[in-house]
């Protein structure tokens, strides 16, 4: 057996195994979250056209000017050129014609009739209204230059970015439909156990379903789609045969009335709860192990979560991870192991190990732990919070053991006990949980 990996060299394994998806176009309504593929440039000058920034009148030389708008003989149309000395109204937003030197915002204006208005002839005068500042007459005022934001041909937004709403409005501007962005991994979910129960109040000897209602959502955040979620007793041709369904080809996934010879997609990952034990009612253990092409790793020098393993099954490029029953495990092996892979797949670097400092320090454990923890504020109610983390400090949560879940539904993230004494106030690794991202 090869030795088992700490949890740092299983982030590196896991990233390094990792397929990176393929570029694929989606949308821009389906890209907030998403990673872009490639850097994307601007199609056009952004903002592709001169345009008036104010509601007023473009000018063309120095007041005063005949207003067209205001003289139907001498009314240009929207795109024709403004000769000197003549004005023309225009909306925030409207093309500038041709030939304007300025826009004279509508509040610094002063418009006066040589005849009677309602008779239609004579001219609308238009000037600069008494006490307008000067600089409403600097030239170029009040118009927004094509390319002034971005060149045609310029990066709009670097490969590799996690797309925004800010980024998707952005490219929405620029002109662009779709983003090339990498395809969400896709993962099949196998749960095991005869005891688990999906709702309702469990019996003694039973438990509840502590991954089905919250992985999906779990890996979704992680920018990954779950293809398919199934719950399997312990039995290990059940078990084959739910892999092998994982792994693709005709009927694969498909629903009871769905067409058999349909070809359902390999997953890129499939993940299992439970069994990675070592007793007789282990299957999944023993089934993978069968199956496996290659083995990363068969369990962790870590804790919780020490029977995780991970290996490639068969076919093009599936990999395996089983999660541990109990559901801390399960959850550690989640951030230690899934989430870089993830990560990876999706062309994102790993995730920073943050070093904290411990508020209250930990007394000698007899192994490493990773344990969950918060972010306290030190002082907190007699220093003002500060923004640059100096006054922050990491306390650890209560009730940790790994079939529970309190203390991790209390945390921030999980700090890397040693397996000695920790005074308080001293730096540990952490790392931080990717549902509770600083505001
Ligand atoms: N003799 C030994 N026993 C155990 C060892 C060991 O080294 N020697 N390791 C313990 C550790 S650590 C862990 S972790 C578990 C790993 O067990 P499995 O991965 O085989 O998981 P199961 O046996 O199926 O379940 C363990 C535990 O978790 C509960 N469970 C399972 N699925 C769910 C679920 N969906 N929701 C909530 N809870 C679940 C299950 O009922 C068990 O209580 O093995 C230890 N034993
Ligand atoms: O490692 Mo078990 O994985 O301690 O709960």
């Amino acid at each position: 057996m090869t030795a088992a990996p700490r949890w740092d060299e299983a982030m590196c394994l896991a990233a390094g195994i990792a397929p990176l998806m393929p570029a694929v176009d989606r949308p821009l309504a389906d890209c907030a979250g998403a990673v872009l593929a490639h850097d994307v440039h601007a199609p056009m000058p952004i903002p592709h056209f001169d345009s008036s920034a104010m509601d007023g009148f473009a000018v063309a030389g120095p007041p005063p000017w005949i207003l067209e708008d205001g003289c139907p003989a001498l009314a240009g149309s929207a795109g024709a050129t403004l000769l000197p000395g003549r004005a023309r109204r225009v909306f925030t937003g409207s093309p500038v014609p041709a030939g304007a030197s300025g826009i004279i915002r509508r509040e610094y204006s002063a418009v006066t009739h040589d005849g009677p208005p309602a008779s239609g002839s004579g001219h609308a005068r238009l000037d600069l209204a008494p006490g307008s500042p000067v600089s409403e007459l600097e030239p170029g005022r009040h118009i927004r230059r094509a390319g002034r934001e971005s060149a045609a041909g310029e990066v709009l937004v670097p490969g590799g970015t996690v797309l925004s709403p800010a980024h998707i409005a952005y490219a929405a501007v620029a002109g662009l439909d779709v983003l090339p962005v990498r395809r969400r991994p896709r993962v099949a979910l196998i749960q095991t156990g005869d005891e688990v129960r999906a709702t309702g109040l469990p019996a003694v000897g039973e438990v509840r379903d502590a991954f089905g209602p919250q992985l999906p959502a779990y890996l979704h955040l992680l920018g990954a789609d779950v293809v398919s979620q199934v719950r399997i007793g312990d039995d290990p041709a059940e078990t084959r045969r739910a892999l092998e369904s994982a792994l693709g080809g005709p009927g694969a996934g498909a629903d009871d009335d769905a067409d058999a010879e349909e070809v359902a997609p390999a997953a890129d990952l499939v993940l299992t709860t439970g069994a990675t034990g070592r007793s007789a009612a282990d299957h999944v253990r023993r089934v993978v192990e069968d199956m496996a092409q290659e083995v990363v790793f068969e369990e962790l020098d870590m804790r919780p979560g020490h029977p995780t393993m991970c290996t490639r099954l068969p076919g093009a490029a599936t990999w395996h991870v089983g999660l541990p029953g109990n559901p801390l495990a399960a959850m550690v092996a989640m951030r230690v192991v899934v989430e870089p892979f993830l990560r990876a797949a999706l062309g994102l670097p790993p995730a920073p190990v943050a070093r904290v400092q411990l508020a209250a320090g930990a007394p000698a454990a007899t192994v490493e732990r990773l344990t969950p923890a918060r972010r306290i504020t030190a002082g907190a109610g007699t220093v003002e919070a500060r923004t640059d983390g100096a006054e922050q400090q990491w306390k650890l949560c209560d009730r940790t053991g790994s079939n529970m879940l309190r203390g991790l539904s209390q945390a921030d993230g999980l700090v890397v006990l040693p397996p000695r004494a920790v005074e308080p106030g001293r730096q540990v690794d952490c790392l931080e949980l990717p549902w509770t991202a600083r505001s």
